[in-house]
């Protein structure tokens, strides 16, 4: 078996607020993504797909569990694979204007990283390098020496990819990448991760609360409820066929382009709809017993093992193949 290149490993995540209470955001969440994957996870909002974010970017310590690379596990306090750890996992955020410094010229924003991580290369390589990322996202060169406020969401968001990639990473996790732009956008934007992810045999972690979105660029989904997983499967089987009762709640809640079947599709959404319930007091037994349409009474009491079942893992006392 090849090492994956990141694997999360048992990961809880909880905070202490400053009412003295505790927020579970990420509960045994164990994952693996080999290199050249895309792999979408998706939830509605508060479930932990930031957390879970920020935790394999280090910037959240886990309360318990792990994240691998390549193998072995990071420790902050080891500086050196820290570093080109750094380098070698880039992200992409929700907001592409609030991401880009509004004090710098696009072009040194995308020479910023290769300053400071490959200063070896030279001033003059960095400058060439920085003109053909910015080829390669669809800005023309005429733009470089502009600011961020010049530009309109989806420009930024290309000038943050062109970043993101400028130091050559293996990794690139996005965050919400296109939950900010206008829908006409947003497809452009999915494509060119989608060609970039190709030529540059990257691996993308995309994290989205938009099935549709993740459906069109992701070769495997993971369904978060609540901060732990409900489901893990290859996107085309998810998508035909989803085994656990909250992913097909969230298929279910897909408008559709034909207005007939969008009417007949929201008269379809009564059963499992309900309130998210706060992660401060999660309900006992399965997470998701509150607003599932096929409850029972093991579903109160017992927590679902995250199990395979056919072709993939779900987290259900009832589902089957
Ligand atoms: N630093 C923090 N301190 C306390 N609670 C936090 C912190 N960060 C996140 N949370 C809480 O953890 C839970 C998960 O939040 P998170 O942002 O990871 O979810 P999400 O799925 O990304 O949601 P969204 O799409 O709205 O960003 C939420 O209840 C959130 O309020």
């Amino acid at each position: 078996m090849s090492v994956p290149l990141l694997a999360v490993r048992n990961l809880s995540v909880r905070f202490r607020l400053k009412t003295g209470q505790t927020l579970q955001a990420l509960t045994d969440v164990s994952f693996e993504v080999p290199a050249g994957e895309t792999l979408g996870i998706v939830g509605e909002s508060g479930c932990g797909k930031s957390t879970l974010a920020r935790t394999i970017l280090q910037l959240v310590t886990p309360t318990q569990g792990t994240v691998e690379w390549q193998g072995q596990t990071l420790n902050p306090h080891d500086k050196s694979s820290m570093k080109a750890y750094r380098r070698a996992v880039q992200c992409i955020f929700q907001d592409p204007l609030d991401a880009l410094n509004p004090r710098m010229t696009v072009g040194d924003i995308v020479q910023e990283p290769l300053l400071a991580l490959r200063p070896e290369l030279g001033k003059a390589a960095i400058r060439q390098r920085a003109t053909e990322l910015l080829q390669a996202v669809g800005l023309e060169s005429g733009m470089h020496n502009r600011y961020p406020h010049e530009f309109s969401g989806g420009q930024c968001q290309r000038i943050g990819i062109a970043r993101a990639l400028s130091v050559e990473p293996q990794l690139i996790l996005c965050d919400e990448p296109v939950s900010a732009l206008d829908v006409s956008i947003q497809g452009q934007i999915v494509k060119l991760l989608a060609d970039l992810q190709r030529e540059r045999h990257l691996t993308l972690l995309f994290i989205s609360h938009d099935l549709s979105v993740v459906k069109a660029l992701s070769q495997r989904v993971l369904v978060l409820y609540l901060g732990r997983i409900m489901e893990v499967a290859d996107t085309a089987r998810l998508y035909a066929k989803p085994l656990h009762p909250y992913t097909r709640m969230l298929l279910a809640a897909i408008p559709l382009a034909d207005p007939l079947q969008e009417r007949a599709r929201l008269a379809k959404i009564t059963v499992g709809a309900g309130e998210l319930p706060s992660p401060l007091n999660p309900p006992s037994g399965c997470v998701f017993h509150t607003r599932c349409p096929q409850v029972a009474a093991v579903c109160r009491e017992k927590v679902p093992a995250l199990r395979e079942i056919g072709d993939r893992q779900v987290a259900c006392h009832y589902a089957a193949f």
